[in-house]
């Protein structure tokens, strides 16, 4: 199986916040992270989508430095890691283990609490970073509200708010939507969006493939510890066959009329024929119909979805409930 890489063209010269070159990590027997060579732009959402165990969390925990790869390179922010952690950490915001919060002081008291923690904090400056934190994650209003009140969705948007105590231009965040309820979840993709907004690079681990195509710019698919594809999602998209639907009374003549247009893969069902566009313009399909006196009662180009994309490249289904 093959690398799909869309998008940008890979090469030194494309700005990228993180770039693997055949990262692998082996334990014991088993190898989790097989030959990565990962690639998130500049300004990119980048999903990294794969099901549980496909080696996601290993590559997040190696680009952060918290183990060591057994081969390949790693840059982040242009230093290559380990070597460079300590000019680069500072800059990336990070949410792999969640952090310790303690149930009986407020959010305001936790975020001190770990920020007294970091030694390379500077003190003077706590209260307006944390509440600069707290603000750009909805929860000033509850900065006082002990943590132990707070929601499912709060607690998780306090550990985001706890990765940006200093101003960061990457943001790992592994799973942060596990174990959400569904307000959670919506409380912590629209945050996503809004970090990105504003300029920070978010790498952002999911086994959910509709949270993905609904957060991301660009995806990254693992499956059995190798990236299978990566790249923006709408080229990704656009790269899979596209797929013709025609309802009609007549799907004979409909059937012909599409094979004539040079449509392939074409298939009659009761009252409505599929085919695969190719290379044929859209434009014209309903038109030919039409001449055909094929009477169109619905017509739909439909994109493949991302679960088609990697059934397509897998030749296994993704378990999108998780
Ligand atoms: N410390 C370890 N020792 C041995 N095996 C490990 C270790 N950490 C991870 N693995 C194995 O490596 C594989 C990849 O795990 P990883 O946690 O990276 O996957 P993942 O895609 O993040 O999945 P999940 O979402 O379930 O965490 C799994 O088979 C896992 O059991």
């Amino acid at each position: 199986m093959s690398v799909q890489q869309t998008g940008p063209a890979r090469g030194e010269d494309s700005p990228a916040t993180v770039r693997t070159h055949a990262l692998t990590k082996r334990f014991r027997h088993q190898t989790a992270v097989d030959a990565v060579d990962l690639e998130v732009p500049v300004g990119a959402v980048y999903g990294f989508l794969g099901p549980n165990g496909s080696g996601k969390t290993t590559t997040i925990r190696m680009l952060l430095g918290l183990i060591s790869a057994t081969s390949g390179e790693i840059e982040v922010l242009g230093e290559p890691m380990p070597d460079g952690a300590a000019r680069t950490l500072r800059r990336v915001g990070a949410l792999v283990e969640g952090p310790a919060f303690h149930p009986y002081l407020s959010g305001r008291a936790n975020l001190a609490r770990l920020d007294s923690a970091d030694p390379h904090s500077d003190a003077r400056s706590a209260p307006a970073r944390i509440d600069a934190a707290l603000d750009r994650v909805g929860l000033l209003p509850a900065a006082t509200k002990r943590f132990r009140a707070y929601s499912l969705g709060m607690r998780q948007r306090l550990a985001i708010a706890n990765a940006l105590l200093v101003p960061r231009d990457l943001l790992v965040l592994d799973e942060p939507t596990n174990g959400l309820d569904p307000q959670g979840t919506r409380e912590v993709r629209n945050l996503v969006g809004e970090l990105a907004a504003d300029g920070t690079t978010v790498l952002v681990s999911s086994h959910l493939l509709s949270e993905v195509d609904q957060m991301c710019s660009h995806v990254g698919v693992m499956f059995e510890g190798r990236l299978i594809t990566q790249g923006r999602l709408d080229q990704i998209h656009a790269g899979t066959a596209q797929t013709v639907r025609v309802e009609t009374d007549r799907v004979g003549d409909a059937a012909t009329t599409l094979r004539e247009l040079g449509l392939t893969d074409v298939h009659l069902a009761g009252g409505h024929v599929t085919a695969q566009l190719g290379e044929v313009e859209v434009a014209k399909i309903v038109p030919a119909l039409v001449d055909a006196y094929v009477p169109v009662l619905g017509f739909a180009v439909q994109r493949p979805s991302l679960e088609d994309v990697f059934v397509s490249l897998t030749g296994e289904g993704f378990d999108v409930s998780g």
